[in-house]
């Protein structure tokens, strides 16, 4: 029994022999090669916003790296942008839309959201700046959360759009805060300070700089060195299947939900006013 854990944890946990650098000009990734930890960095200036490319980018990235048999990855945005993480979703993907595009978006949104969620290695986002709708979603994906603050923040703020943030963004937050306070938040589209985000459990540790932020990641990631990497992967998948299965189970209906009301006119004028107001 005891051998064949042995195999188990060497199989699984063989260290990645090459570094590897992977610069698609939006997203960086690099592989550690003595620690098999990678790091992403997502880098669309001016604010990281999540366009179809971007979001192909991340579900191909998060792929590869599963392939990869990493220990770890920790996803952050880059330090040039200074105050934000994500912007969120692109808005210009869904304001007056091509329909071809628009349907080809929100499958892909929903492909990355189960490789990001689901994968069998331990995730950690150091979010280093603003981390708002799609923004919020990607790191709340992640297995823990080490935010700098004070000043950023952070929330499902779909509502404030006029549109509605589907059931697994939804599930997603209140797996991490419990339904009441998600309930709460999302209606109102809630966005929290680095401060009262760590209050509500919604990030798990503060930094007052991305230093130490990305230390407090690593640190993270190291605790599961004496985890085998196989029973991380089953526990983990048993604790968010039943959030993730829905979605398999429920693409089709889920898809048509968002691109019908995403191309009414009541919620296109609510796009183009928020839109404006960014410009202002
Ligand atoms: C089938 C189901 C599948 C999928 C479900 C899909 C959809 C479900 C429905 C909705 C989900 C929506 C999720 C979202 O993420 S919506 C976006 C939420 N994000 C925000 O509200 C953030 C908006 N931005 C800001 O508050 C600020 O920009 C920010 C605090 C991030 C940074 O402030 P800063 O002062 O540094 O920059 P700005 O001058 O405001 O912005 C610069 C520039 O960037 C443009 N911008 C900003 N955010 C976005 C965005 N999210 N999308 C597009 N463009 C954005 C902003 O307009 C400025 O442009 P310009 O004036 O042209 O330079």
């Amino acid at each position: 029994m005891l051998k064949r854990y042995n195999i188990i944890l060497y199989s699984t946990n063989k260290i990645v022999n090459s570094c590897r650098y992977v610069s698609q000009s939006m997203l960086k990734s690099t592989v550690n090669e003595k620690t098999g930890i990678a790091t992403v960095i997502i880098n669309k200036p001016p604010v990281n916003c999540i366009s179809l490319e971007l979001l192909n980018k991340i579900n191909t990235e998060i792929n590869k790296l599963q392939k990869d048999n990493i220990r770890g990855m920790i996803l952050t945005s880059v330090r040039s942008l200074q105050k934000v993480f994500c912007g969120g979703l692109d808005i210009k993907e869904f304001y007056n839309p091509n329909p071809d595009r628009l349907a080809k978006y929100l499958t892909n949104l929903q492909d990355t959201w189960l490789s990001l969620y689901m994968t069998s290695f331990p995730t950690v986002s150091v979010i280093n700046g603003h981390s708002l709708g799609g923004g919020c979603l990607i790191a709340m994906c992640c297995d823990y959360r080490v935010m700098v603050g004070p000043d950023y923040t952070i929330g499902l703020n779909e509502t404030k759009l006029g549109v509605v943030p589907p059931k697994w963004f939804q599930d997603t937050m209140a797996a991490i805060i419990g339904h009441r306070k998600a309930e709460v938040s999302v209606i109102a589209g809630k966005t929290y300070t680095t401060d009262e985000a760590l209050q509500i459990g919604l990030v798990d540790e503060s930094s007052p700089d991305i230093d130490n932020a990305y230390k407090k990641g690593i640190q993270f990631l190291n605790s599961f060195e004496k985890i085998s990497p196989w029973a991380f992967k089953m526990t983990k998948n048993i604790s968010r299947q039943p959030i993730s299965q829905w979605l398999i189970d429920n693409k089709q209906k889920d898809l048509e939900f968002v691109f019908n009301y995403m191309q009414t006119p009541s919620v296109q004028k609510h796009l183009g006013l928020y839109l404006q107001s960014l410009k202002k």
